[in-house]
């Protein structure tokens, strides 16, 4: 009976902690091969923005043609074969994610790479969810959460699919519709996303042994971002009045990722 206990105890604290911040001052020394020290937005860039413009792009036109909704000037049919997203992801880009059990006991759930090889400096996956502005509140919304994201910059991302987070999230994304045109895509909160990039938030965090693989990457939409393919964004500004652009965080992979490899990030970044 105690033995059980104990061990109920070790899971739990394996899962708290890195919210123990304690815990993750006297630890960081041991992920100092991965750990980024970060003075400003602008240090905070792998690729380019308009490297990441460009790949969400050309994935968001491909899903918008599977689903069948045809772009100005295109008038292909969509193939039977395109339907399903994770195809349409490989034909894209090169390379296949989905949510598994991690390879790490009492990790939960991770993400991996399934099918093809990720490039070097590609964006990999999206962190989803309601974004948040420093003085926005979100007290209610982050207890027991360990979902919410960080930014650089005090911008907070809330990346649960559960509870709270989840109906504020949809409560947003169906305000922020544009006539015809979704804004925001809410599917991330469902088993299956129809942007299968927007499993951002169940990457696990790195160790010794396990090197990270992918790291954070601030990418506010631009204006001039097509408002058609806006609807595959998994993120919504929580207050609609924000005159900031939208902040999207994108994973960028750190070298070539094989399939059957699950991605590792550092959850630590030190803000100077
Ligand atoms: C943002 S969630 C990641 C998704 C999570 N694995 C899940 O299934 O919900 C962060 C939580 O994942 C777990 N986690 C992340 N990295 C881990 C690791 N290297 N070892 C054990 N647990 C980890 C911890 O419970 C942490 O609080």
């Amino acid at each position: 009976m105690f033995s059980a206990a104990l061990r109920r105890f070790q899971e739990k604290w394996r899962s708290y902690r890195y919210r123990f911040v304690p815990w993750v001052v006297f630890n960081l020394p041991k992920n100092e091969k991965t750990l980024r020290l970060v003075a400003d937005r602008s240090e905070d860039k792998v690729v380019s923005d308009e490297q990441v413009t460009e790949s969400l792009q050309r994935l968001f036109r491909a899903l918008l043609r599977s689903s069948g909704g045809l772009l100005p000037g295109d008038h292909r049919v969509p193939t039977h074969q395109e339907q399903k997203e994770g195809e349409v992801l490989f034909q894209s880009l090169g390379f296949c994610v989905e949510r598994r059990p991690s390879s790490l006991p009492s990790a939960g759930t991770g993400v991996f790479v399934v099918k093809g090889v990720v490039p070097k400096g590609a964006p990999v996956v999206m962190y989803p969810g309601t974004v948040y502005q420093p003085y926005e509140p979100i007290l209610l919304q982050s207890i027991r959460n360990p979902f919410v994201f960080r930014c650089i910059d005090g911008v907070l991302v809330d990346g649960n699919d559960k509870g709270i987070s989840r109906m504020v999230f949809r409560s947003c994304s169906g305000r922020d519709r544009m006539g015809p045109y979704l804004t925001s895509d809410t599917s991330w909160l469902t088993d299956s996303p129809r942007n299968p990039l927007a499993v951002g938030q169940y990457v696990n965090n790195c160790s010794n042994q396990r090197p990270a693989n992918v790291c954070y990457q601030e990418y506010d939409v631009p204006k001039s971002f097509p408002i058609e393919l806006r609807q595959f964004l998994p993120n919504v500004n929580y207050s609609h009045c924000t005159q900031r652009p939208l902040r999207c965080v994108v994973l960028v992979s750190l070298r070539d990722i094989p399939a059957g490899e699950e991605l590792f990030s550092n959850y630590y970044t030190i803000v100077r």
